[in-house]
Order: structure tokens, then sequence, then C-alpha cells
């Protein structure tokens, strides 16, 4: 019967839920430009703001100083711990988000502004609208609504909001770590809303994640940027040192090929290899979703694996490069190489630094360039992996079939989002994953949307799991 209300109540609010989020988005917060670091603040300002008209008493732990690798300093956004209720007799439940976004242009090849709310066939298309501002708020319209309803929220909730996820959570562990005893102490269950379904019509429950090892490659020689029909031909040119290098780390079919790699990742069991036949996921929808014809491996399985249980190796671009429209013929003095590999168990970020540094110095030393050479490793986070059987994850899964009328799949997510392990050592209690936003909405990408059905049947998920932790 409550749940009933509840639903209702929100469909009611729709409108204003979506203004909501509309404000968030309209936030430009990117932790990973310094240009828009005040607008981490002023989210996370504006989060608190709204925590605190909900009775949810907040405050903004410091988190010092980033040493930007340009070697430059930025004042770290702080984090938002927040609290709503402290009955003693009540089980308590963490949730996690951030409020920080990607990095995003109109001129990257947006339809619309990525900084405004737009709303196209039911889809609300903004930066962050999925990832994560749109389940963020979908937790605070979950609450306001059963406060409106006097529905008894059944647990003491608590929260950690921060400003830098999308940039390595720089500073979050200390912090945890910091108030492990005073803050954490008393949590029964963690849960996460910031990954998306693996289709678009059934709901899942996350039990794993993928890690990140981030890495820079810098090479440099001249002075300055030079004319390549004046100089080319008498200088080593940084670029062409860079693309050999980068060329020579996967091969067609992106198989790592940084010695010692894969032999550092779990062997596949038989019983794991049996997980992926309950899941459905189809291989031409997700070939669709993503524009190509063709995939390193079609099966789905082995897609599934790909995705989940393998590490990757990406690169993602080149400061210093042009790369604007028209034929600019400059040879550039300094390149970086920004590139990452998603990490899975068993990997360590430490041995995977290693492995990959020594492995670029190897190359280096086979290209025989004289020029100035340096591989950095930046941030990394480590991969998660929980058990799916515990009580938690069966409450989760009865209140997404009575908001959706279908039982979850159980899946794990190839994205990463660092803190989730350091949630589970510190409390030493169950983590979820409850994603509310569908496979397509394109998180980190062009035209980032969140389904207009994702976002407010996703609030009723969140209110419905609450109801659901009475019962564990
Ligand atoms: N929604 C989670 C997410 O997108 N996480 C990022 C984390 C990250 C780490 N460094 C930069 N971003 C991801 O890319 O998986
Ligand atoms: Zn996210
Ligand atoms: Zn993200």
């Amino acid at each position: 019967m409550a749940y009933e209300l509840i639903a209702s109540e929100i469909d009611k609010n729709k409108t204003r839920f979506i203004e909501r989020l509309r404000e968030a988005v309209e936030i430009p917060s990117v932790s990973a430009e310094a240009a828009y670091r005040n607008e981490v603040f002023r989210m996370t300002d504006w989060t608190q703001a709204n925590m605190e008209k909900l009775g949810i008493k907040c405050r903004q732990i410091e988190n010092g100083i980033e040493d930007r690798p340009d070697g430059s300093k930025l004042r770290l956004p702080p984090i938002l711990f927040g609290h709503l209720g402290e009955d003693k007799s009540k089980k308590t439940l963490l949730v996690y988000g951030h409020l920080d976004v990607q990095p995003a242009d109109i001129h990257d090849g947006w339809n619309t502004e990525p900084f405004k709310l737009i709303e196209i066939d039911g889809k609300l298309f903004g930066r962050g609208s999925s990832d994560d501002k749109g389940p963020v708020i979908a937790w605070l319209n979950a609450i306001e609504t059963m406060q409106a309803l006097n529905i008894e929220i059944p647990v003491n909730i608590k929260f950690v909001f921060e400003g830098m996820e999308e940039s390595g959570s720089t500073g979050l562990d200390e912090i945890l770590e910091q108030h492990k005893e005073e803050f954490l102490a008393d949590v029964d269950w963690t849960c996460i809303s910031d990954n998306y379904w693996l289709g678009k019509e059934k709901p899942c429950l996350t039990y794993g994640l993928r890690g990140l090892c981030y890495y820079a490659v810098e090479i440099s020689a001249p002075k300055q940027d030079l004319h390549s029909g004046v100089y080319g031909g008498t200088i080593y040119e940084p670029m062409n040192d860079l693309v050999w290098i980068l060329s020579r780390l996967t091969d067609l079919k992106g198989n790592i090929l940084v010695d010692g790699i894969n032999e550092l990742v779990a062997p596949l069991t038989e019983d794991e290899l049996k997980l992926y036949d309950q899941i459905e996921f189809d291989v031409e929808a997700y070939k669709q979703d993503v524009g190509v014809k063709t995939l390193t491996v079609d099966d789905k399985k082995k897609v599934l694996m790909n995705r989940w249980r393998y590490p990757t190796l990406s690169i993602h671009g080149i400061e210093g490069a042009f790369h604007g429209p028209g034929a600019k013929t400059v040879i550039p003095a300094k390149v970086v190489g920004k590139l990452s590999i998603r990490i899975v168990p068993n990997m360590e970020p430490e041995q995977t630094d290693a492995l990959v540094v020594a492995f670029l110095n190897k190359l280096w030393k086979e290209r025989g360039s004289p020029n100035k050479f340096r591989a950095i490793p930046f941030h990394s986070g480590r991969p998660w992996v929980a058990d799916f059987n515990h009580p938690h994850y069966q409450a989760g899964a009865r209140a997404l079939e009575k908001v959706y009328g279908v039982k979850p799949d159980f899946t794990r997510e190839g994205g990463s989002i660092p803190v989730t392990l350091t949630f589970q050592n510190l409390t030493g209690k169950s983590v979820m994953l409850l994603p509310i936003g569908a496979c397509d909405d394109m998180a980190h990408s062009q035209n980032e949307k969140i389904n207009v059905f994702n976002y407010i049947e996703g609030t009723k998920a969140l209110a419905a799991y609450l109801l659901e932790l009475a019962h564990i």
C-alpha cells in the first residue's frame, strides 16, 4: 500500500522533479577542467541546500589541494556528508553518488547544448543527466515523497557525495578512512546508483566493477611548434614517436600487448561461466546502439566477459596535437598521449603501473629517438566484486520487481567507481549498485540523456528499496 501511494505521488510530481534535474544539469560541474572547478563547488552547495530542505544534516569536509599534472595547484571540492535520522532502533543505509561530470562541448558533436536539460521524445538530454546527477537527485525525490506522505523511512540514511569521481576520486579514500569510526561505523549497507542497465527494458543489480589505471605518455623536443615544410625532415618529431608507441600497446582486436598484464587476470571458472547463461543481453541491439557492424567478439558471453572480467586498454586523446578542422601544417613540439587500462581481479594498480611503465620504457628504447620521454601513471582505482546472494541484493531485487514487474538481472559493469571497494572494506558490509539509467544513456559521450521513464521509475525504485530494507 505504502509503495502504491509513493508511486502515484512521484507521478504527480514528475514535472517538478524534472525541473530539479534541470537546475543541476545547468551547473557545469566538470571536475577535470580547472576553468570549471568553481562549478563543482557550486554544485556541492546546491546539493547541500536541497538536502537541508529535507532535514538532512549536512557538512562539507575539506579535501585539500590537488597537484595538477601540469605542476599547478587547485583546491579540491569538499566531500559532502549527510545524515537523515538517528534512530538507534533502525539500521543505517549509506548512499554514495557524485556531483561532478565529464567534460562536454557542443562542438564535440552534441545535438543540443550539453549544460541545458532538453527534453525530446521522452529523453532528457544533458551532461550528467544519467551520470550521475539524475540518480543523485532521484534519491532526494524519493525521500521528499515519503516525507510528504508521512510514510516512515525505515532506516537512517547517511550520504557521501563527492565532486572528483570523474577524475579519480582524489582524496576521498583518505577522508573516509579518517571518518571511519565516527561516520561509517554504524553503516549496515551501502547503495550506489551510478551505472546503467544492461539493456533498455529490464532493470539490474550490479555486483562487480572494473578498476582503472590511467597514464600519460609525454614526448617533447623543439622549443615550440614548427612549420612542417620548413623544418620537416630535420627534426625527430614527437608526434610520430608517440603514435608509433601507442600503436604497439594493443593488436587489432584490442588484446593488450603490454608484457605480463594478461597473466595477472583471475582464471575463468566453470561456475562463473554459467552465470552468463542467465543474463538477457542482445548483441545485435548493442551493435546498433553504438553504431558498429562488427565487434571484436560476437558471442554474447564473450562480449559480456570482455566488458566485465577482462582488462582493456583504451587510448583517449593526445594533448598538444592539432585537432581542429582544416589542415594546419605544424610539427607539434610537445604531445601527451592519454590512455587507461580497465583492470580486473586479480590485478593490483601498483603491479599494473610497474608493468605498463616498464613496457613503455622498453618501447622507447627500441624507438631510439633522441626526444624527451616520460611515462606517467595518473590515478587508479581497484576492481570490485561482491556477493550477490546477500539478503541486501534480495531486498534490492524485490524492490525492482515491484516497480518494473520483472526480476532484475545480476550484472557486472565495465566502468569504474573507485570508492566502491573502499566502502566495502571500511564498513565490512554489503555494497550494491542499483542503476536506474538505460544502456544507451551515452554517459561520457555526446548527447548523454536519461529517459523520463527511467528517471521517474528510478525514483520509485529507490523508494521501494528503502521500504524493502525494513525486511532484511
Ligand atoms: N559512472 C562511473 C564512471 O563513469 N566512472 C569513471 C571513473 C573515472 C576514473 N577516472 C576517470 N573517470 C569511469 O570512467 O569509469
Ligand atoms: Zn558516474
Ligand atoms: Zn562517469
